[in-house]
């Protein structure tokens, strides 16, 4: 009733469904199919069986009221439509632990600025070579790392093995003390950002705090040390500190700082995810596993011994992109995407969105819908051969004006992490029928346990 009392008299309605139970709204509901049933998908399922299939729910999840959309077309208007007239903000709890310089905080004017900045860090051409050549010195030690434990858990082994590449390629951090306090902060830092935003000590949002504040100051001095010494590196860092805008004004380094720390927030966990997803699958499929040797192997013929893929390799690898596609898709590492209300008599068809609910773009349960992709559930690279997905039902990366920016590179960083892993060694999973979990990300519930080994034939 406090939530919806006062819109009876304003424009359009509210969607159909419920705000549950005082203060914890649906949130046992939530709960329930994500982290006991181990269901996610049922959750949106049940309420399309007993409110209809209108694409489009109000409900109370996170702490306060929402408006759920989960049909291509709902999701598409929120993604690109309304934020491109500004009526949605970007949908984070708390910019205290972003930072107010974030890309993922800031809106309209600063936000097309920065992305402006960040696009060209990814996009230079010179960048894209170089990323692949820090990348993959760091994917073979890894794999070899790998091979001398003999049994490793994926999930943990690839985070690891992401974190340092991704610091790497963008801060030229290689000492091994730095990279594991700094992915120490991080693991802090993201327990915060799903946590209660109660920061009292104790909380793992106090916590979350001083990551934050070590993470900024670590960052802050490198930049500094660099101005003072002149010293000029080939990293994303140093993109953003020498890159100008058309009025030839430069990124402040707060705005540098408080990037890079998002750009390593949205690139970690993500990519390193979808690499863990990666090898369970290819071991469950070794059909799949086999073309993509053949495919590797001819690409290798055309190489000296031990040289790295170049970008034009990688963009002639198909099937491997297919794989990768596939793996995404699957992985769903984002099943959903927040977005903020912020101005009245906010209309979408004729159901109104009131200021300052939230709105949760639901994109996983369209990724496996066999509405939008046959045989959902199916490890199928295939799928993807002549097949361009109808507008709005394909959305791992987003849509609209925050499309990821790392999405061309997540994509060659997991080809490139495939090439090595399918061509040099094998692997075989522990526990092949252990369950999933779905929180805070989806994963075997063992954490993908292998034995992993150098490949015969090489
Ligand atoms: C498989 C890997 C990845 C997936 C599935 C993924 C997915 C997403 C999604 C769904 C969004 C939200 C878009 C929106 O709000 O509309 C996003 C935003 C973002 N991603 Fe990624 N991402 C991945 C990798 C990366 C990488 C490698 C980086 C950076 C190195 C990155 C940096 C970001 C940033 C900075 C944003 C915020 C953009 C903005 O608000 O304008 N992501 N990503």
């Amino acid at each position: 009733r406090r939530f919806t009392g006062g819109l009876i008299s304003g424009p359009g309605s509210l969607p159909p469904g419920s705000m549950g139970w005082p203060l914890i709204g649906e949130m046992l509901d939530f709960l329930r199919y994500f982290k006991f049933a181990k269901r996610p998908d049922d959750f949106i399922s049940k309420r399309k069986a007993r409110y209809g299939d209108t694409g489009i729910y109000k409900s109370h999840l996170f702490g306060g009221p929402v408006i759920i959309t989960c049909s291509p077309e709902f999701n598409r208007q929120v993604l690109s439509r309304m934020a491109e007239e500004e009526t949605l903000s970007s949908g984070w709890p708390s910019n205290e632990l972003l930072g107010s310089s974030s890309i993922s905080v800031v809106d309209g004017f600063l936000h097309k600025r920065l992305r402006k900045h960040l696009m060209e860090a990814f996009t230079n051409p010179k960048a894209l070579n170089s990323q692949l050549r820090i990348a993959q010195p760091i994917f073979i030690s890894a794999l070899e790392n790998w091979v001398s434990k003999k049994r490793i858990v994926a999930y943990n082994e690839t985070k690891t093995m992401t974190f340092h590449n991704i610091c790497q390629v963008l801060v030229s951090f290689e000492s091994r003390e730095l990279l594991q306090k700094m992915e120490r902060l991080y693991r802090g830092l993201m327990a915060g950002l799903r946590s209660l935003t109660i920061n009292i000590p104790g909380t793992a949002y106090h916590h979350a705090l001083k990551c934050r504040k070590q993470l900024t100051n670590i960052l802050s001095l490198e930049m500094r040390t660099r101005q003072e010494l002149g010293a000029q590196k080939h990293d994303f860092m140093q993109i953003l500190m020498d890159s100008v805008d058309e009025n030839g004004a430069k990124l402040r380094e707060i705005e540098v700082v408080e990037n890079i720390v998002s750009l390593i927030l949205g690139g970690y966990e993500s990519t390193s995810d979808v690499m863990m997803w990666g090898l369970y699958y290819l071991a469950k499929h070794p059909d799949i596993l086999e073309k993509l040797k053949e495919e590797a192997k001819l690409v290798r013929e055309r190489k000296h011994q031990r040289e790295l893929l170049s970008i034009e390799d990688v963009k002639s690898m198909n099937y491997t992109s297919k794989v990768a596609e596939e793996l995404i898709r699957l992985a769903n590492v984002s099943p959903f995407i927040f977005r903020r209300v912020v101005k009245d008599n906010v209309l979408i068809n004729d159901y109104c969105l009131p200021k300052d609910w939230r709105v949760i773009v639901w994109i996983r349960s369209i990724h496996l819908d066999s509405k939008y992709f046959s045989d959902p559930l199916a490890f199928d690279p295939d799928r993807w051969t002549d097949f361009r997905p109808r507008v709005g039902t394909y959305s791992v990366f987003g849509a609209g004006p925050r499309y990821c920016p790392g999405s061309s590179f997540a994509r060659n960083q997991i080809m490139v992490f495939l090439y090595h892993a399918c061509l040099n060694y094998r692997w075989e999973l522990l526990n092949p029928g252990e369950g999933f979990v779905y929180q805070p990300h989806p994963r075997p519930r063992d954490g993908a346990k292998m034995i992993f080994s150098r490949a015969a034939e090489n």
